[in-house]
């Protein structure tokens, strides 16, 4: 199977915050963050492994900084690296006032991608050939991020309260 650069799975999302998309503090609901990120990461996996795709899992997502309404919610993900048959995508966002350009990094999150065949099993997908220093910074630490995730699934699993 061909490696593909991380660049070629890149998306790109820009859209304005409106009120139905706030809450009462004129912010948007931290829900709607999540739901962004779910689809544009999931994209981002799609155009790595050009098979459909499950969420397998979203690490932390921490809220930096409140984006209002008014402001543009711009969201980039990218597959940062694959093993047999999961992909991790980087996802950043950002709000930037439009009247002003300035952007603020409001999140960022690793998530976790499955591919699956033709009978919803999980199949393999190609390897990740970061180019960038940022793209070469996420897939340095990859491996480790994966092992973390492996160990945190295998204690739920084996929780039993
Ligand atoms: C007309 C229709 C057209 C349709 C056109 C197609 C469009 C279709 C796409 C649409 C785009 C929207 C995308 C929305 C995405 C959702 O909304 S999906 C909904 C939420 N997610 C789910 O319901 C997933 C539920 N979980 C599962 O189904 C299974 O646990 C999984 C994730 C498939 C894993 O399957 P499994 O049999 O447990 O497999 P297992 O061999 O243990 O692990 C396989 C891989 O998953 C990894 N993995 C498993 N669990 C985890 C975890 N918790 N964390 C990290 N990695 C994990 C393993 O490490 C392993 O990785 P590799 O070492 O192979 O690289």
């Amino acid at each position: 199977m061909n490696a593909r650069k991380a660049s070629e799975s890149r998306t790109v999302m820009t859209d304005i915050v409106l009120p139905p998309d706030t809450n009462t503090h004129g912010t948007i609901f931290g829900g709607r963050v999540m739901a962004y990120v779910d689809r544009i990461a999931s994209i981002a996996a799609m155009r790595h492994c050009r098979r459909p795709v499950v969420t397998a899992s979203s690490d932390s997502l921490d809220f930096l900084a409140p984006i209002r309404v008014g402001d543009a919610i711009c969201i980039e993900a990218f597959v940062t690296w694959t093993h047999k048959t999961s992909m991790e995508v980087f996802v950043k966002i950002e709000a930037e006032d439009l009247l002003t350009g300035k952007r603020r990094l409001t999140s960022t999150s690793y998530l976790t991608f499955v591919a699956l065949d033709e009978n919803g099993k999980p199949t393999l997908v190609p390897e990740v050939i970061p180019e960038t220093e940022e793209e070469k910074w996420h897939y340095a630490k990859a491996k480790e991020r994966y092992e973390m995730r492996k160990k945190r699934r295998a204690e739920l699993l084996n929780r039993t309260l």
